[in-house]
């Protein structure tokens, strides 16, 4: 894919207030209903218009980047149908055929899946007659993506590095959650994988294909809370002939859908009550359940000889998200601040009328329905703007009930969040009684306001950036470790309990300072709260310091009585060996004393021996002669006898 680079597009806004900040109760308790104004800001809509096909003479003309004019073409039949020579259609802004799937996505769809970031709910829908490029649009093919796989890409671009392991929310089957602990996480996961071990295999197999065609030009959205961890859900629910069905929905394919129904959760919020809610932790995943779904639906309408474009789909992306604890390392397990935000893509049915289509029997009753969820969704959002224009007048009753759609947008109208809508045009002359009709329509739904959604932040208090300092410390810990400092290992992280938490500036000078002071007590309570909690901690923290302090004392009173034995110790041992010494010293004198005495006796055996040796000689000497002389006598004496 060649990469382009992204075209900035001036979307017209009605002028904002100055943003006010707001945050909610660390118990995500419903705020009582009170009539006092929120904020709240139009249906953005958006029209995009789709290639005219070679064979077709075009009707539509775009004026200016937010300006589409319906021209004349035939005035007999224009004035039979009511039109002017010329009508003019003024929209958020208007997409002309060139623009890119990657530039629609970035106008209208990054700002939901930043909404959905920081804790928002959202609503997109695509509206316009069959064929007019909804499913282009919204989904988009393959080398041609459209807006939902983009948001998923552009989801798990900025939450991967922070998501939970699978299971450790899970879905408590009444539109919320609970937190699992880490071993019940653990079992569930392995129960999953059990039971899904064929069904894993072909995922893989489906993965393979989207990694592939998944587009890599995003860069990170700036909205994320590194200090939170991040689980995302998809379901996908198709609403025909009036009925909901589950797309996602386990078991048999070939079996028929069972319909499904809709219900309002504790917290007033809409959802359909047992869809298959199914974690992803991928976009690839996320891809392979919605093609699931898909193969559900061409198996489905096959089975009711329906068909695919004849019905409403709803693909919702559910994010959860929950703080860790003062470690920044486990999610804080208490359920009461998870925070769950929606971002729900819907791609409308066509809506045309039914006397053109020529259709009869089954085709009419499905275009007959189609037909009455789209005026039912017309008439909600013409209820909803007079009710909001006209404050004076009884308010009209909004009949979300009377379709399934306009049941689970209600949330959307009612509560808070963002509502934006592509009107999708196909400008063939043809058409232009459609696109009138659906172009009137759309025009209209940017008079209706939405309460803006309040950032639902259940902030702890903890020190920001405690996730990433609880890493580094360990990262250190395992190189000293590995360096031969084992005690590394056992040393306890201990990131600080801080708390954070700016207050908000509040003015008060408008009318709507009533829910700015209602926002301000919350935000207060939520201090106290906080309070309450860092003093816990400060206590706990003070006892152990206590403790700790005590046990020092202990230790060093010990040392300083060891110390001074030792110190007594070495001082007898150092007498000691000065006397020992000195002993030394007067051996050593003696010693040479004898040393000399000895050399003295030497000597003087030497010079005895000496004489000795002339003694020895003069004696040898004088027995020789002696000798000699005893021989003589003998001989003389001997002579005499005989002689
Ligand atoms: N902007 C576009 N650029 C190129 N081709 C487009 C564009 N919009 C629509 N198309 C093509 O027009 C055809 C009809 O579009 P698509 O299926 O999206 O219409 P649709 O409004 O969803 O119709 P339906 O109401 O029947 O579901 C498709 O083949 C699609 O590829």
């Amino acid at each position: 894919m060649t990469s382009k680079t992204h075209t900035s597009i001036n979307v017209i806004k009605t002028p904002r207030k100055k943003k006010v900040r707001t945050h909610c109760l660390p118990s995500l308790e419903q705020p009582e209903e009170t009539n006092i104004t929120k904020p709240k800001d139009p249906v953005q809509v958006f029209c995009r218009i789709k290639p005219l096909d070679s064979e077709y003479i075009s009707c539509v003309r775009v004026k200016d980047s937010t300006t589409v004019v319906l021209e004349a073409l035939d005035q007999t039949l224009d004035s039979k149908q009511g039109l002017q020579k010329e009508n003019h259609y003024v929209f958020g802004h208007v997409f002309e055929s060139e623009i890119s799937q990657r530039d629609i996505f970035y106008a209208v769809a990054l700002p939901l899946v930043e909404n959905l970031i920081k804790g928002r709910n959202s609503l997109l829908f695509t509206y316009g007659i069959t064929g007019s490029g909804k499913t282009h649009t919204m989904t988009g093919y393959i080398g041609q993506r459209g807006i939902m796989p983009q948001c998923l890409h552009a989801l798990f671009r900025t939450v991967s590095s922070y998501q939970a392991k699978k299971c450790v929310f899970k879905p408590d089957y009444l539109n919320g959650f609970e937190v699992l602990s880490e071993t019940e996480a653990s079992y569930e996961r392995q129960h999953k994988m059990c039971h899904r071990f064929k069904d894993a295999l072909k995922l893989e197999d489906s993965c393979l294909e989207v990694v592939s065609q998944s587009p890599r030009y995003l860069s990170l959205l700036q909205s994320i809370d590194e200090d939170n961890i991040y689980a995302v859900f998809v379901t996908y629910i198709e609403i025909y002939n009036n009925s909901v069905y589950d797309l996602l929905e386990e078991g048999n394919i070939q079996k028929t859908l069972q319909s499904k129904i809709i219900r309002e959760d504790a917290n007033h919020n809409i959802f359909v009550h047992g869809a298959t809610e199914i974690e992803v932790e991928s976009m690839e995943a996320a891809m392979a359940a919605f093609e699931r779904g898909q193969n559900r639906k061409r198996v489905g309408h096959t089975v009711l000889n329906a068909e695919s474009s004849r019905s409403h789909s709803v693909f919702n992306i559910r994010l959860v998200q929950a703080p860790t604890d003062s470690h920044g390392e486990h999610v804080v397990s208490d359920k009461r601040h998870i925070t769950v935000s929606q971002l729900s893509l819907v791609d409308l049915a066509g809506s045309e009328r039914t006397s053109r289509t020529n259709n009869t029997g089954f085709r009419l009753r499905e275009a007959g329905n189609i037909n009455n969820s789209l005026m039912t969704l017309r008439l909600c959002l013409q209820y909803l703007r007079e009710n909001q224009q006209s404050t004076n007048a009884v308010p009209k009753k909004i009949p979300y009930r009377d379709s399934k759609i306009t049941h689970l947008f209600k949330n959307y109208f009612e509560g808070e969040g963002q509502v934006s809508m592509i009107v999708c045009i196909n400008p063939r002359a043809e058409d232009r009684f459609e696109n009138a009709h659906v172009m009137k329509f759309a025009e209209m739904t940017q008079q209706v306001q939405v309460a803006r959604a309040t950032p639902v932040k259940a902030g702890l208090g903890f020190i920001q950036g405690r996730r990433k300092a609880n890493e580094i410390f360990k990262i250190a810990a395992d190189n000293l470790n590995e360096l031969g400092h084992t005690e590394a290992k056992n040393i306890d992280v201990d990131i600080g309990l801080v708390f954070f938490s700016s207050f908000p500036e509040y003015k008060i000078d408008s009318p709507e300072g009533d829910s700015n002071i209602k926002e301000l007590m919350q935000y207060l309570l939520l201090r106290i709260e906080k309070r309450k909690i860092l003093c816990k901690d400060l206590n706990t923290r003070c006892d152990n310091f206590r403790g700790n302090l005590m046990k020092m004392e202990e230790e060093n009173l010990s040392l300083r009585r060891e110390l001074n034995q030792a110190k007594a110790r070495y001082k007898e041992e150092r007498d000691r060996s000065l006397g020992l010494m000195k002993s030394l010293a007067l051996l050593e004198s003696s010693q040479n004393v004898l040393k000399n005495k000895l050399k003295n006796h030497e000597y003087e055996i030497n010079v005895l021996r000496r004489k000795l040796g002339e003694q020895q000689a003069l004696f040898d000497k004088k027995e020789g002669k002696l000798t000699q002389e005893t021989k003589k006598i003998e001989a003389s004496s001997s002579l005499k006898k005989c002689g």
